[in-house]
């Protein structure tokens, strides 16, 4: 079999050419956090709407204050909610709560901790009282008609926040395909059986379901034997009814690593198998007949971890069109590593008393310790082209994790 062994950079331009335009659906916007936003959202009003009140206490006149009063007679209140009022002599006070409408002809506002209230009159126990202050002016923020959302967008609280606020009970959003995640080989037990011996728990698809579905994509389980015919049997099933397909383990050299093949019995055109990298190194991607987006991961549960926020993940940003970007931190520790290849390295970030972020490398035991993948927060990037990473150094870092 011929292998086509790429660089780190090919392999993204591969995936790059297969990118997917999503179709578009209206989804209920308390379903909506994670969803990738397919409109843009304009203000309908301005921001705020009116002139707000942003402290209790009461609105004056400032004209009446610079011409020397100090006490004001309250002539109304005006909760949060009321129309607006009138302040109908200059030398009154309205009392006003946080979030009412200013009243008309009052335009500064004076909070209750700098008065104090008397038989219906408010006497002033401050003397730095400026014009205009304590309120939020209607359209200070953004003006009726500007871009509040672009589309594209992931959608989190603060974008929720704003749908609500433009009155968007419903947005539309990207329809992103479900997937299917396959476990292969005959080592494999699931997570409620106990495993004899020599068998071992298929913990890999659990982890990916989990970070697709913070990614914004449902899907299901499925588990394949070390069997050809099988295999090609279970794949050309599910090659019809999905249009991402993961594969965890069976594309390396052993004798029973046999989805390379199956594949391409299956008409599955491959676009890259291998990549000068580590780990992660046996990772296949191609494309079916169907249009089906195959994802073939190494078994290895580090490897297979970083092919999935290495690869599948540049593939779905781009496909949004979002770019995946990286923090660049420094690296804490002398690394030597001298294979010509990528080295994806598992590090944990630290932030420093100078402001920077730092990544303390954790490179554990190879692509078999996934207990390791707890303790860091992500992958350094090390580039081909160097074999010794000084201390101090800075160098891009791909996240996995959010809040570390
Ligand atoms: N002669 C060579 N052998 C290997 C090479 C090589 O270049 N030449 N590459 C090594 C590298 S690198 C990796 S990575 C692995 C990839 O192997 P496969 O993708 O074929 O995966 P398997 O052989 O099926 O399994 C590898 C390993 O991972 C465990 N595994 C598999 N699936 C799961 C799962 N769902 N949950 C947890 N663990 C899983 C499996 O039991 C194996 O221990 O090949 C090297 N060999
Ligand atoms: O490169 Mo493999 O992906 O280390 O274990
Ligand atoms: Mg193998």
């Amino acid at each position: 079999m011929d292998n086509i062994f790429i660089t780190y950079q090919r392999a993204l331009e591969l995936l790059e050419s297969q990118i997917e335009d999503f179709p578009t659906e209206s989804k209920a916007l308390k379903d909506c956090v994670g969803a990738y936003l397919a409109e843009d959202l304009h203000a309908d009003r301005d921001f705020p709407p009116f002139d707000r009140v942003t402290m209790d206490g009461i609105a004056i006149s400032f004209s009446s204050f610079e011409s020397g009063r100090r006490q004001f007679k309250i002539e109304a209140i005006s909760p949060a909610g009321s129309p607006q009022l009138v302040l109908q002599n200059p030398d009154n006070c309205i009392e006003v709560m946080t979030g009412t409408i200013v009243p008309e002809k009052a335009d500064t506002v004076i909070r209750y901790e700098d008065l104090s209230i008397q038989n219906g009159v408010a006497h002033l126990q401050s003397e730095t009282i400026t014009h205009r202050q304590s309120i939020h002016f209607k359209g200070s923020d953004r003006a009726q008609g500007a871009l509040m959302v672009k589309k594209g967008r992931q959608l989190s609280s603060a974008e929720i926040n704003i749908a609500a606020a433009v009155g968007k009970p419903s947005l539309l959003v990207k329809k992103l395909p479900d997937a299917v995640i396959f476990s292969t080989g005959d080592e494999l037990v699931d997570v409620d059986e106990s495993p004899e011996i020599h068998q071992i728990r298929r913990s890999n698809v659990y982890g990916i379901r989990n970070t697709l579905k913070e990614w914004g994509i449902q899907s299901e389980l499925q588990h394949l034997p070390d069997e050809k015919s099988e295999m090609e049997r279970v794949i050309a099933k599910y090659l019809k009814s999905h249009q991402i397909l993961f594969f965890t383990g069976g594309v390396s050299k052993g004798k029973y690593d046999f989805l390379p093949e199956v594949l391409e019995a299956l008409q599955v055109k491959r676009l890259f198998h291998k990549v000068q990298q580590r780990p992660g190194k046996p990772f296949w991607f191609g494309t079916a007949l169907t249009g089906a987006k195959i994802f073939a991961l190494p078994g290895n549960p580090v490897s297979s971890f970083v092919c999935l926020y290495v690869y599948f993940q540049y593939w779905l940003r781009s496909s949004l069109g979002l770019n995946l970007n990286f923090q660049y931190v420094k690296l804490l520790d002398e690394i030597s590593f001298k294979p010509d290849l990528v080295y994806f390295l598992e590090a944990k970030l630290e932030s420093q008393t100078d402001g920077t972020l730092a990544a303390l490398p954790l490179p554990g035991n190879g692509s078999g310790d996934f207990a390791n993948l707890v303790n860091a927060d992500g992958f350094l990037i090390l580039p081909q082209n160097k074999t010794l990473f000084k201390k101090g150094e800075v160098y891009p870092f791909l996240h996995y994790r959010q809040v570390f």
